[in-house]
């Protein structure tokens, strides 16, 4: 008997991940008859339970006539009797039992220690604004003993810290665990660090990799937080790092919905680790997450990049709409149209559609294209009332990694030939050539299309 999966919990794989000692422990709880446990994972529709023969010859009765509606899943789910509480109860039962199995084995996350965690003594952040400080904060709490050194630039800031475990400038509010220290000298830092947290923004980056690259041993993992293109040379930050480094590098990109204020007030929140390398992807779940931090998993990079990236730029779009009150529906209709760019752009240079449609993708979006919390979404909105740029930017000491971006995306949107109206009408705007209300009447007058 085989439930269908339709859960998206973030363990949408849980038949491959699953092992023996699972089955064994699930035929130990009584999950009876199975070759696979499946079933283990409640399904959304619970009543949606078939056989495994049942689902091999529906499918290939709907393969092979279209005709045949009544032996489809969905007529017999509607057919179906509701499902009593009782299902629901059992089945969450199960999930429940399920997760701590897997917890139980694993360790780290939401209980014990993991393997990463435990074999890790230092991490090193580049960078103390509001991001890597959150996230120093998060690998401070999940392991007393391990030591998080921040490097900043500013000696004043880092005695604050050191004194009286607080950000002054960047989170006042909030104390940062004991072993959360900062300098400003790099090389001590790095010293015995086995990881590197990257949390500059994305255009500081080049010179601050260029100047402390002696310093950075070619085996040390980075792990980057930063958002955004290099306007420069239109590189994500991968490819940025791979050029100031080397290609030998171990890189990951941790992106996601994830205000850094949240993050420190623990408030839940998913991110997704992407790596080329399985392991490091891995190493970044079992050193991040904990109860209020859910780390999710992949390979595609530069699908993780490029929506990192262009989700602030839509941002800026979704801003501008709201301080011109247009009202719900425009808001609604230009950040679907900007899902629906950045979709075309990043599968156009090889990403992943999921991807879009993950955390860091339509999960950012949604978050910074509604959220007040968002410094991109704010310059639009300032943007949007008839504020300049210049007087937006001169007023905030925090990045706002869409406006620089906005304008590398156009250089990526000639070289892929992608159309991307809404992206670029912020890009124009952000360059100071049309007004808000100008790009609003012009997207609006666009010809009428066919949904793709
Ligand atoms: N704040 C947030 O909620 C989140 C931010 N991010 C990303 O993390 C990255 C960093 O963002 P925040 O921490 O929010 O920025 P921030 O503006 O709060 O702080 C930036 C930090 O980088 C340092 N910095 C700036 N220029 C530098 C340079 N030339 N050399 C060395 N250090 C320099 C600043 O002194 C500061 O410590 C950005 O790419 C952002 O998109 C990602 C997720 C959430
Ligand atoms: O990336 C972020 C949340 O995931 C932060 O967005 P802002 O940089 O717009 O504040």
């Amino acid at each position: 008997m085989a439930a269908r999966i339709k859960l998206d919990t973030g363990i949408k794989a849980v038949p491959h991940i699953i092992d023996e000692n699972l089955r064994v422990r699930a035929r130990e709880l009584g999950v009876h008859g199975n070759t696979s446990y499946d079933c283990l994972v409640p399904s959304r529709t619970t009543t949606t339970v078939l056989t495994s023969t049942e689902e091999h010859s529906t499918s290939s009765s709907s393969s092979s006539s279209s005709s045949s509606s009544s032996s489809s899943p969905r007529t017999r789910t509607n057919n179906a009797s509701p499902p009593t509480t009782t299902t629901e109860v059992a089945e969450w039962r199960k999930l429940v039992r399920w997760s701590k199995i897997k917890r139980r084995r694993e360790g780290g996350g939401n209980g014990g220690m993991s393997d990463a965690l435990r074999r890790t003594s230092k991490v090193v952040v580049f960078g103390g604004g509001s991001f890597g400080t959150a996230m120093a904060s998060v690998l401070g709490q999940n392991k007393a003993s391990l030591q998080v050194v921040l490097v900043l630039r500013d000696e004043a800031l880092c005695k604050d810290i050191n004194e009286k475990c607080i950000n002054s400038r960047y989170l006042p509010d909030y104390e940062l665990p004991p072993n959360v220290s900062a300098t400003t000298d790099i090389e001590a830092a790095v010293e015995g660090a086995q990881y590197a947290v990257h949390a500059v923004p994305v255009q500081a980056s080049r010179a601050f990799f260029t100047k402390n690259k002696a310093h950075i041993a070619p085996t040390l993992p980075i792990i980057c937080l930063s958002k955004g293109l290099e306007v420069s040379s239109g590189l994500t930050m991968a490819d940025l790092i791979a050029e100031c480094l080397g290609e030998q590098q171990p890189l990951a990109i941790m992106s996601g919905p994830s205000f850094a204020v949240e993050v420190m007030q623990q408030k839940p929140t998913s991110v997704v680790a992407a790596s080329t390398d399985v392991a490091l992807a891995k190493t970044c779940q079992q050193l991040f997450a904990c109860p209020y931090l859910r780390v999710n998993q992949s390979n595609d990079v530069l699908g993780v990049e490029i929506a990192g990236a262009l989700k602030n730029v839509l941002a800026i779009a979704a801003g501008i709409v709201d301080g011109m009150e247009l009202g719900h529906n425009a808001m609604a209709a230009i950040v679907q149209q900007g899902c629906s760019e950045i979709r075309w752009l990043a599968t156009a240079m090889g990403a992943e559609p999921t991807t879009i449609f993950g955390l860091a993708g339509v999960g950012d979006i949604m978050l910074t294209c509604f959220v007040n919390l968002s410094r991109n979404r704010t310059v639009g909105v300032r943007l949007g009332k008839g504020e300049k740029l210049e007087d937006i930017l001169a007023s905030s000491s925090q990045v706002a990694e869409g406006v620089a971006t906005a304008s590398s995306v156009l250089a990526l949107a000639q070289e892929y030939r992608v159309s991307l109206p809404v992206l670029t009408a912020v890009a124009t705007v952000v360059a100071g050539k049309i007004s808000p209300r100008e790009a609003v009447y012009e997207i609006m007058m666009l010809p009428q299309i066919a949904e793709r």
